[in-house]
């Protein structure tokens, strides 16, 4: 039975955390939220079950409404631990769920207090004194400020969440770096006298993986944790797992990159400059859809040894509509659901809301995790149509530069 349920607000989300929990020895099953057998997906054997939902961009009620359906799955799954998985990036203007969520699923379980921890200190996400930072950037002077869909312009993360709880400020504490670095009995002290007086959500500092670790061993008596990817690291899983190891089939070396963020557009032209692509522009498809579809997959199939690149945008000012979002979307899962049919057995697909999109489309069901290639980052195996189905499920921000050639070299 499994112990630890994990809500993920997208694919990539949920492909990173069950990275992070396979490091930390749970034996992790990720399922599809809106799959309508992820009740029924036979999850014995798994220490941690991962719901994948598609709810960072969704208002506030749905993803409420997705994130508690997605508990009692985990429940019925025989969870008794649980955390909500949203981005190391805190993606989520004032309109956005994440405090929603977290506070509905808080209440459902009738636990007094959690921690926010989204920092990822292996992909430049820090957190100080509550504020958030990309590098060497704060939240909102990072490529973030300029997302399509969650532009963030503010980096204080008690500030950003005091909008979205019910108790406003009063609901929110900070647990300083200079406190975490005093070791776990002094933070578990520190969150249990932020809860005595009134806080149900407390922000904890983190710079390096030592203090997600110290704040993962300070928190072993909360039953819902909250944050990114790099806490659950810190957690100890029953198991201890050597490397995983993956052939990949033979076929063109697609890449479907719908993702705008920094990194993607530079590995978007990396893989150019190696191998080829095509450029998916929102008015050509306005005007022939199919038409467009057909010359991507086409020029896919008979694509050569580098990789090939099917991508929204390369620079940032490709990026233009929001609106058209959507109408991306479409195209690059129709491209998918095509080279599937066509034959094709390995998809690298950028950003998180593309890859929920693909992976829908293509109707894929649970996914095994394979080897990490970069951190955040990994093959996953799922079965479509009784045949193995290769997928790398990439966030926008995660990768070295090189990835989308390296990528298939890993299973050479
Ligand atoms: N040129 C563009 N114009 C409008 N929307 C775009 C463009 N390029 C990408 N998008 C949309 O931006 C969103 C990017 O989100 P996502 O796939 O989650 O990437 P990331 O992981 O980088 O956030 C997608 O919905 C995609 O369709
Ligand atoms: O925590 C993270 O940064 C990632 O796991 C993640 O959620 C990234 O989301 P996308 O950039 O939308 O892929």
């Amino acid at each position: 039975m499994a112990t630890l349920g994990v809500i993920a607000d997208d694919l990539t989300g949920a492909t990173d955390i069950a990275i992070a929990l396979t490091s930390a020895g749970y034996r992790t099953t990720v399922v599809l939220g809106d799959d309508p057998n992820a009740g029924a997906v036979d999850t014995d054997g798994a220490d941690a079950v991962v719901v994948a939902l598609k709810s960072r961009t969704a208002p506030v009620r749905e993803a409420v409404a997705d994130s508690l359906n997605a508990l009692e799955t985990l429940r019925a799954a025989g969870c008794e631990r649980f955390y909500v998985k949203y981005c190391s990036t805190f993606d989520s203007t004032p309109d956005g769920n994440i405090g929603p969520v977290c506070e509905a699923v808080l209440e459902a379980l009738g636990e007094p207090v959690t921690v926010i921890a989204p920092a990822f200190p292996a992909n430049g996400r820090t957190v100080y004194r509550g504020h958030l930072f990309v590098g060497d950037d704060p939240l909102d002077e990072s490529s973030m400020r300029h997302h399509p869909l969650t532009p963030m312009t503010d980096s204080s993360l008690p500030r950003l969440l005091a909008p979205q709880v019910s108790g406003g400020a009063d609901d929110i504490a900070l647990v300083p770096w200079q406190v975490v670095v005093r070791g776990a009995d002094t933070v578990r002290s520190a969150i249990d006298a932020a809860a005595a007086s009134g806080a149900r959500f407390v922000v904890v500092d983190a710079l390096d993986d030592a203090d997600l670790d110290t704040l993962a061993e300070a928190t072993d008596h909360l039953r819902l944790l909250t944050g990114g990817s790099a806490l659950a690291q810190g957690l100890r899983g029953p198991r201890d797992f050597g490397p995983s190891r993956i052939t990949l089939p033979e076929g063109p070396r697609v890449v479907l990159a719908g993702s705008a963020s920094r990194a993607t557009q530079g590995q978007v032209r990396h893989a150019l400059a190696d191998g080829d692509g095509i450029h998916l522009v929102p008015a050509d498809l306005r005007a022939d859809f199919d038409g467009v579809v057909s010359t991507a997959v086409e020029r896919a199939l008979g694509s050569g040894e580098g990789p090939f690149v099917v991508y929204a945008t390369s620079a940032p000012e490709h990026v233009g509509d929001t609106a058209d979002a959507p109408l991306i979307e479409d195209a690059l899962s129709e491209i998918a659901a095509r080279l599937v049919a066509a034959g094709v057995r390995a998809l690298l697909v950028a950003g998180g809301e593309t890859s929920g999109a693909v992976v829908r489309r293509l109707g894929v069901g649970p996914l095994a995790l394979g080897p990490e290639v970069d951190p955040g980052v990994a093959w996953m195996l799922g079965r479509k149509d009784g045949a193995d189905l290769h997928l790398m499920l990439k966030s926008g921000n995660f990768g070295g530069e090189d990835l989308f050639v390296r990528a298939w070299e890993e299973g050479e």
